[in-house]
């Protein structure tokens, strides 16, 4: 490992080392190869988007703090492969996550069916019971993705706020998670250490929240097709809550197109 100095990090890597939070919430987004997971990653936490579609390689994150309910929150959040073949590897960063995003592109079926599965996925291998929020947005036309982090951290928010069944503890600022692990040569820009995290001992939130089980139908508009920019139009009634199925600790994202 390079030993590096502050001021040699980006600046998303002097976020991750950031100390200046009151809690940090560890966040994982989830769902199949290609429905956008990384993309609403970006367009949050650095307002960009790209066209091209570069498949994540196990797994990545980004961090980013935010002023919520007057306090600073430090949203670590991980970016996991879709892809099969690495599902050992992302899975095991379920582990101590916070809440979750599960996305599935409201254009492609098979990642709507592929729903149920992450969900087991994700309540066998969290402490979390099962339950959604939905939402829909997009990361092209950034149409509903501030909301979508920020009802999340709301969601978790009011859990500490209750103190949840079970105990409820997230990391402080002086218990430093995973992405403190900075200065490896590998690390990209934006800050990310990939597949180096073994030994990760992150914040713990324990609990549990369940939610009627509300069905979605697919497609949600018939009229959905990769090549229509759809969402504008769209009803926007921002958030739709509840219309999927949630542990209030998660949310279900469409990706749009
Ligand atoms: N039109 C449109 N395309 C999008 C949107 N979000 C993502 N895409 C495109 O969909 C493709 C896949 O996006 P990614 O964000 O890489 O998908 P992913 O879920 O991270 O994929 P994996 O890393 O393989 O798990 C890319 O070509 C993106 O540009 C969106 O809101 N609208």
């Amino acid at each position: 490992m390079a030993s590096v100095s502050e001021s040699d990090l980006q600046p998303s890597q002097k976020d991750a080392a950031d100390q200046n939070f009151d809690y940090m919430f560890k966040l994982l987004i989830i769902g199949n190869s290609g429905v956008g997971k990384t993309s609403l990653l970006f367009r949050y936490a650095e307002d960009s988007f790209s066209p091209a579609f570069v498949s994540t390689v196990g797994i990545d994150f980004k961090v980013k703090t935010i002023l919520r309910n007057n306090n600073r929150i430090k949203l670590q959040i991980w970016d996991t492969a879709g892809q099969e073949r690495y599902r050992t590897i992302t899975t095991a960063y379920y582990r101590g996550a916070t809440g979750f995003l599960l996305m599935f592109d409201i254009t492609n079926r098979d990642s709507f069916n592929a729903v149920q599965d992450w969900r087991v996925m994700h309540t066998a291998s969290s402490s979390f019971g099962s339950g959604f929020q939905f939402f829909e947005a997009s990361a092209k036309d950034c149409v509903n993705v501030k909301q979508v982090f920020d009802s999340l951290v709301d969601v978790i928010w009011e859990k500490l706020k209750d103190g949840m069944d079970g105990g409820v503890s997230v990391s402080k600022p002086d218990e430093p998670g995973p992405h403190e692990t900075l200065g490896t040569d590998d690390e990209d820009a934006a800050g990310a250490s990939r597949l180096s995290h073994e030994n990760e001992d992150p914040a713990a939130f324990t609990g549990s929240v369940t939610a009627p089980f509300t069905p979605f139908h697919f497609p949600h508009n018939s009229n959905e097709s990769r090549d229509k920019e759809r969402l504008p139009a769209f009803p926007l009634p921002v958030p739709h809550r509840h219309r999927y199925s949630a542990s209030t600790l998660d949310l279900s994202l469409t990706m749009t197109l």
